[in-house]
């Protein structure tokens, strides 16, 4: 409980890096991407992205493009949206974007936009708002959203509002704080917040806060540290954050860390993850929890990475 034991969770992801082949089981395996972006998001936020090899991970990333242009999650997996923009985003930790042809990695994920405005994951065609976000904040980051539809995109995305001010995967799909996450944050990029109806959506999000001061995805389920994101960072956006206590929220996170062996996991007392440590860490950067840096809502990165991507030369 108490405080963040940052120097525990540095240790942590420093050791599941380390542990190049997989990271927690093969499993993830396939994940290894993503759990890049994770650790290493983790660690600069806490101040710490110095204490790896750059170059190593720099190198391993390009081993995972496919000919496509996309990135795959691992060395000879197939490639994936999901996985090209957790590659884009560690080379922007790294201010390293200038190592990628972004014409063919910004080829590749225009490619997946369909005719109805929507995106695909990959070459198989399953279709998701998770997507559109991905494709946008990929693309954005590359400073290539030109080569999409970008009307197309948010007319889907606002094809999959519900009534209850919320979004879910599909148009019809039940709201869920992970779907919610992904358009609010492609409507903020391509400045379309205005289609939000922030006290209706404002209001679901709050209702996510129960007892213990945790967040849950959806009404009457469990709280999980991964919602300290999807649902902080959709109230950050929106203008509401004030809605809910950001107190009791902190002392949850908190709550749910390894003070002994660092990482956080999805609930007190529960298994610690990348996942959820990376999820908790920026949770309370939303919370401007001390000694956290500032992290981009609708980025997920570091608010100092955005700005070297958009504000330097
Ligand atoms: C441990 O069982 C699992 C179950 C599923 C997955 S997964 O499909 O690969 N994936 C990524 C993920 C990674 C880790 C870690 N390390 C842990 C969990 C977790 N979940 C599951 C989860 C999180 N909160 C509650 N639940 C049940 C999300 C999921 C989907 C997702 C992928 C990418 C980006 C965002 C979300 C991995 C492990
Ligand atoms: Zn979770």
């Amino acid at each position: 409980m108490g405080e963040l034991a940052a120097d525990k969770h540095v240790k942590y992801i420093l050791a599941v890096e380390k542990r190049k082949d997989n990271f927690e089981s093969a499993v993830l395996e396939h994940l290894r991407m993503n759990g890049a972006y994770w650790g290493l998001t983790t660690l600069d936020l806490l101040g710490k992205l110095d204490a790896v090899d750059s170059n190593e991970i720099i190198e391993w990333i390009l081993k995972c493009q496919h000919e496509s242009g996309g990135f795959a999650g691992n060395v000879g997996h197939d490639p994936h949206i999901l996985y090209t923009l957790s590659a884009i985003q560690v080379l922007a930790l790294f201010d390293k974007l200038n190592v990628l042809d972004v014409d063919k990695v910004s080829t590749y994920i225009a490619g997946l936009q369909n005719e109805d405005g929507s995106f695909s994951g990959d070459i198989w065609g399953e279709v998701d708002t998770r997507f559109s976000y991905i494709a946008i904040c990929g693309l954005s980051i590359l400073k290539c959203l030109d080569k999409i539809n970008v009307e197309r995109a948010v007319n889907y995305i606002i094809s999959c509002r519900n009534v209850d001010g919320g979004f879910g995967c599909t148009p019809g799909g039940e709201s869920h704080a992970g779907q919610i996450f992904c358009c609010v944050a492609a409507l903020a990029i391509t400045g379309a917040l205005h289609y939000v109806d922030k006290d209706l959506l404002g209001w679901w999000l709050c209702e996510r806060q129960v007892k213990s001061g945790g967040l849950n995805g959806r009404p009457e389920k469990l709280p999980d540290v991964c919602y300290s994101w999807w649902v902080l960072s959709s109230l950050t956006m929106i203008d509401r954050v004030h809605w809910i206590s950001k107190e009791k929220l902190i002392k949850f996170i908190l709550n749910c860390q390894d003070t002994e062996n660092g990482g956080i996991s999805d609930r007190p007392d529960d298994a610690v993850d990348i996942f959820h440590t990376y999820f908790g860490v920026a949770g309370l950067s939303l919370l401007e929890y001390p000694g956290v840096k500032a992290v981009d809502p609708a980025y997920a990165l570091p608010v100092d990475v955005v700005d070297r991507i958009f504000f330097s030369k």
